[in-house]
This record gives structure tokens, C-alpha cells and sequence, in this order.
């Protein structure tokens, strides 16, 4: 089978074009896929479809061609992926799938449609606004950090360090902790620590995350997200614009009454074909 292999900020995909809905994708070969030694490797997997041709988005047919079918790296869906949908975009124009009219492009997920701009390298994705709705903890490492509860679609919990803990000293390769009567279906975890505005924003954080699904990953759209309606939140504004620094790169968040839209580079970098069968076998 034909696949492509992208990135934005280092938050990497494979996309399977299955243009009819007609691949039999099961968490066992999402995760044969995705693993780093025994597959291509990758934090999650786009299965391009038309939202016509899938049961989770028939629904929005009428508003969207294309449905961005997302799966975490361990087999799980997840509702929403705002640097995937933005790779997405990426690879529907590169393979002439879609055309850039001027108007945004919009693309079916699991929360819904969105909508995407293209400018140069960089593809902006319009979602719907973070909602900032409880206040819980994460552990890690014997340290409780407290922390924010935010929905972008998928569920965020976003932890400002206190003074004293390094971001680049936190030990990753474990899952932190969570409160599960807070978030019953599992949570992405970001860790930040306030800057100062950077270029034309109003707020500036540096985040890493330890994603549901996938571990940790060098990037996450819609924790960027989460991260820029707290910031803008402790900055005592509702609307704003906020650079996010990831390990990855920058992605820049503009939160408006409505939406959020989340910008950055969205690349794709290799074509091949790869042998599902024995990927299957292996699983
Ligand atoms: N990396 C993504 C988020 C992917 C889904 C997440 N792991 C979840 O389970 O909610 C992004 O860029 O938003």
C-alpha cells in the first residue's frame, strides 16, 4: 500500500490514502505501523477518506470532501489533531486532492469540521475555541503539579511549573499521573513555563507534553491550543495571540471570541509503499 510520511514541528504522521473507505485499519497494524523499529514510525496515523465513505463523518458530507480518520500510536482514535489536520491539508493539496480557493478548506474530524489556510510553508487551521473548564492535578516523578482541565475537542490538562522545576529536567518517559473522575477517557498532559511575548504576540510559553496514545511527542497542535487559552487566561485576556515553543519548533496561537486558529510549517517528507501483510503478521 501507498503511504506518505509528514510532520508539523516534529509531530510525525503516517497518511494512508484510502480515498473509498475500503483499508480494514485496526489498532494492531496502527501501531505496527507506528513503531519506531519494527514499522515506519510514527505518533499517529491520517487515513485519508472521503467523510462520504466513512461511518464517523457521513454526517458532515454535505460540509467537508475529506475526513482526517486519526489514531493515536498505540491503535486509539482521539477526536481531534490540530497538527495532523494541518499535515492533512498538506498532503490534499500536494497530491492536487484539493485546491486552495481562497476561501479556508474544510476538512471532517471527529470534533467536527475545520477549517485550514494555506500561506507558503505554513497551514493554519481554524478549530473551535478552548474551553478552560476545571481545575485538577498531574502527577510525576513524586511532584503534583496543578493544573488546568481544557477541551479543544480533545481533552487537555495544562500545568504551569512552579519556580524550581526545570521543563527540560522532567522525566517524560513516564506516563504522568491524572485524575480520572476529571478525565474518564484519558488526557494530554502539557508542562509549561511562562515567557515573555515574543515578536507580535501577547503571551510566549515553552511546552512539552506527554500525549494520550502516544507518549511523548515533540509537538502537539491542540495542546498548543490548551497552553494558549491558559496563558492568555493568566494574562487576564480572553482573545489574543500566543507563541507556543515546543521541542519541535514554534507554533502560533490565535484565540478569538469564536475559534482558535493554530499555525506553523506542516511538511511532507517521503512516499513509499509498504506491505501491510507483514506489518499484520508481526502485530
Ligand atoms: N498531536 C495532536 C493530538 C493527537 C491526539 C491526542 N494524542 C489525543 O489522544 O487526544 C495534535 O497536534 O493536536
Amino acid at each position: 500500500m501507498e503511504f506518505t510520511k509528514g510532520h508539523g514541528t516534529g509531530n510525525d504522521f503516517v497518511l494512508l490514502p484510502d480515498p473509498d473507505g475500503q483499508l480494514d485499519l485496526t489498532p494492531e497494524l496502527v501501531a505496527a505501523l507506528c513503531d519506531r523499529r519494527r514499522g515506519i514510525g510514527a505518533d499517529g496515523v491520517l487515513r485519508v477518506v472521503r467523510a462520504a465513505k466513512h461511518p464517523d463523518s457521513a454526517g458532515l458530507a454535505g460540509e467537508a470532501e475529506w475526513f482526517m480518520d486519526y489514531w493515536n500510536a498505540d491503535g486509539s482514535f482521539a477526536e481531534m489533531c490540530g497538527n495532523g489536520a494541518r499535515v492533512f491539508v498538506r498532503y490534499l493539496l500536494d497530491n492536487e486532492l484539493a485546491t486552495p480557493v481562497g476561501a479556508a478548506l474544510p476538512l471532517a474530524t471527529r470534533a467536527g469540521v475545520v477549517r485550514a489556510l494555506v500561506e507558503g510553508d505554513a497551514v493554519s487551521v481554524e478549530m473551535r475555541r478552548p474551553q478552560v473548564y476545571d481545575a485538577s492535578t498531574a502527577t510525576l516523578g513524586g511532584l503534583t503539579l496543578p493544573g488546568t482541565a481544557v477541551d479543544i475537542g480533545n481533552p487537555h490538562l495544562v500545568c504551569v511549573l512552579p519556580a524550581g522545576v526545570e521543563l527540560a529536567a522532567l522525566d517524560l518517559t513516564v506516563a504522568p499521573g491524572f485524575d480520572p473522575e476529571v478525565f474518564p477517557a484519558g488526557v494530554n498532559v502539557e508542562f509549561i513555563v511562562a515567557g515573555d511575548p515574543v515578536d507580535a504576540t501577547d503571551a510566549h510559553s515553552l511546552m512539552r507534553v506527554y500525549e494520550r496514545g502516544s507518549a511523548e511527542t515533540l509537538s502537539c497542535g491542540t495542546g498548543a491550543c490548551a497552553v494558549g487559552a491558559v496563558a492568555l487566561r493568566d494574562a487576564g485576556r480572553d482573545t489574543g495571540v500566543v507563541a507556543v515553543d515546543v521541542p519541535g519548533g514554534r507554533l502560533t496561537v490565535t484565540v478569538t471570541e469564536n475559534s482558535c486558529w493554530l499555525s506553523g510549517p506542516a511538511v511532507l517528507v517521503a512516499t513509499g509503499e509498504v506491505d501491510l501483510s507483514t506489518l499484520s503478521a508481526a502485530a
